[in-house]
């Protein structure tokens, strides 16, 4: 199989005035290209710092992330966010939507921010293909905080995705949602998959774990077990 990010025995500490937090110590894996992997573990045992250090979010105190070959620590802040836009899409734990923004206007978002401009007709034509993707179309010109919380979640996957990323970053994505629109959700997450894209997910829920490829256990940020 091939891999699309190696973790390198990374760690990450917190230092927060004399207060030293080891959020991740000393990891190492490989995420497969088109796998769903799940990250669980208690509260606070480092599932979110790992997530932002795989998606270049965050740096790691030490230790090296490898993304298709490239060694990132040897990368200038700039490159770094080049390879974070290019490869990563990311779904936040709170959706991080703009309220007040349209459906429309908060997908665009991304778009404007890439190095080579994309012309309207082809964010228009790209966006409403991604609503329709998600079953989200009617609401288009609909501002987000008329919203349900499995809409607000359609829009963040459609947000996630209009770049074409090659690995879509999940913080519990069906954490605050009913089980039925967690299943909804899932099904459009389970359907890049099937795509090839490689998703890696953060979960509490034990069966949405299983049903992943992999699932990568946590403890203190360590690793206890892959299974
Ligand atoms: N920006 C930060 N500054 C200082 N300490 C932090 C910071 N972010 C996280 N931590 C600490 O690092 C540890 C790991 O936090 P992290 O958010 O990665 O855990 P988590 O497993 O995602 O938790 P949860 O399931 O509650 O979201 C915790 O002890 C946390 O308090």
């Amino acid at each position: 199989m091939e891999v699309i990010i190696k973790a390198m025995e990374v760690k990450k500490e917190y230092l927060t005035g004399k207060n030293k937090t080891l959020a991740i110590n000393n990891i190492s894996f490989d995420v497969f290209k088109g796998e769903k992997l799940a990250i669980t573990g208690p509260s606070g045992c480092g599932k979110t710092t790992l997530l932002n250090i795989l998606g270049l979010i965050v740096k790691p105190t030490s230790g090296n992330i490898i993304i298709d070959s490239k060694e990132i620590s040897s990368f200038k802040e700039r490159e770094r966010a080049r390879y974070r836009n290019k490869y990563f899409g990311y779904i936040v734990q709170d959706f991080a939507l703009i309220e007040e923004f349209t459906v429309y206007e908060n997908i665009e978002i991304p778009l404007l921010y890439t190095s080579e401009k994309v012309p309207r007709s082809r964010r228009r034509k790209l966006i409403s293909e991604l609503l329709t993707q998600v079953g989200l179309e009617v609401k288009i010109n609909e501002k987000v905080k008329n919203l349900s919380g499995g809409q607000r979640q359609r829009v963040a996957i459609a947000r996630a995705i209009v770049n074409d990323p090659e690995i879509i970053l999940a913080d519990e994505p069906t954490g605050s949602l009913d089980s039925k629109t967690g299943e909804e959700i899932m099904t459009i997450l389970d359907n890049l998959v099937q795509l090839g894209k490689t998703l890696i997910l953060i979960t509490h829920d034990n069966g949405l774990a299983q049903s992943c490829d992999r699932q990568i256990k946590l403890l203190d940020g360590k690793i206890t077990e892959i299974i």
